[in-house]
């Protein structure tokens, strides 16, 4: 069997610790008899996405994202669109698709995974243009991170701690959702559409998504007393949310979004803004993925 070409696209400030450490790592446990490792570093946003890019009009057939949700979004996109394999060392913050696909958070044993090189195929998402993979969506937490994306260093306490302080001030929107047909007028706090069932940290927003089912769970988180607010996250770190009264759980394969104005929106994690009216839709089957078998 021909070796294949792999390369390790690493985010140095994605929220694991020891990154530098991870090329040697991986001359250490990678199968050189089924692979030819390469490494590359990212140097700012957007970057992950040209190297990916670049890598796949050359001959890697494998592309690795060592990062969180947001390296493995632009890593996949370009995986995606040349129909190579991606494979992923969680090094996030969050880590939500890889935590959903029982990826190994142990680098070693993640590692391991891509010896396996078992490769499966799921399902993606579109958010107008934009791709994605794990969650997307908008409302307060869209707006917590845009206004963290500010921040030199990522991380899950002071992600909280400014979570904390703009909780307070936040106001509820209406969007009119339209899911296959059917409309819906909600006021929510927080609209996100799940392809895995969780935002990352174990918080399952979506207990029964799945990315092999053709469909996207759309949650509508809608407006709850603060006091509620322990409740809400011990359901979600107990995947309960699909029976809580604080959200609800909407199937679908073609969403359609109007909202008052246009705001901040993430995808995968990742703050962008778009106006008023947002198209979703789901591509089954579309992104060859290495798996634990
Ligand atoms: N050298 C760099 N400097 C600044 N930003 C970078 C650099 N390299 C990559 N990025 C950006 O960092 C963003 C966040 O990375 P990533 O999502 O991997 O980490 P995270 O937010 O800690 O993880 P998670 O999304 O799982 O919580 C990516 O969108 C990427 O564009």
């Amino acid at each position: 069997m021909s070796k294949s070409n792999i390369l390790f696209i690493i985010n140095p400030i994605s929220g694991g610790k020891d990154k530098l450490k991870i090329p040697a790592l991986i001359d250490a446990k990678l199968d050189r008899s089924k692979f030819n490792p390469n490494f590359s570093f990212t140097e700012y946003v957007g970057h992950a996405s040209e190297i990916a890019e670049e890598a796949a009009n050359k001959n890697f057939d494998v592309i690795v994202a060592v990062g969180g949700d947001g390296t493995i979004n632009e890593v996949a996109t370009k995986v995606m669109q040349h129909d190579k394999v991606l494979g992923i060392i969680p090094f996030g913050s969050g880590n939500g698709l890889a935590r959903f696909l029982k990826i190994p958070l142990k680098s070693a044993e993640a590692i391991q995974v891509i010896n396996n090189f078992n490769v499966d195929v799921i399902d993606t998402g579109r958010f107008n243009d934009k791709c994605f993979f794990n969650m997307a969506g908008m409302g307060f937490d869209a707006h917590i991170s845009s206004v963290f994306a500010g921040n030199k260093s990522r991380g899950l306490t002071g992600y909280l701690k400014l979570g904390f302080r703009e909780v307070l001030n936040y106001k509820p929107q209406t969007y009119h959702l339209y899911i296959d047909g059917e409309k819906y007028e909600r006021k929510a706090v927080v609209i996100s559409i799940a392809n895995s069932s969780q935002y990352g940290n174990n918080a399952h927003i979506a207990p029964g998504a799945s990315v092999k089912d053709g469909l996207l769970d759309v949650c509508v988180i809608k407006e709850f007393p603060m006091y509620k607010l322990p409740v809400l996250a011990y359901e979600m770190l107990n995947a309960k949310t699909d029976h809580s009264d604080m959200v609800e759980i909407i199937k679908g394969k073609h969403i359609r979004i109007v909202r008052s104005q246009g705001d901040a929106i993430h995808i995968d994690g990742e703050p962008f803004f778009m106006g008023e009216e947002i198209e979703v839709t789901v591509a089954p089957l579309s992104l060859n993925i290495i798996t634990p078998s």
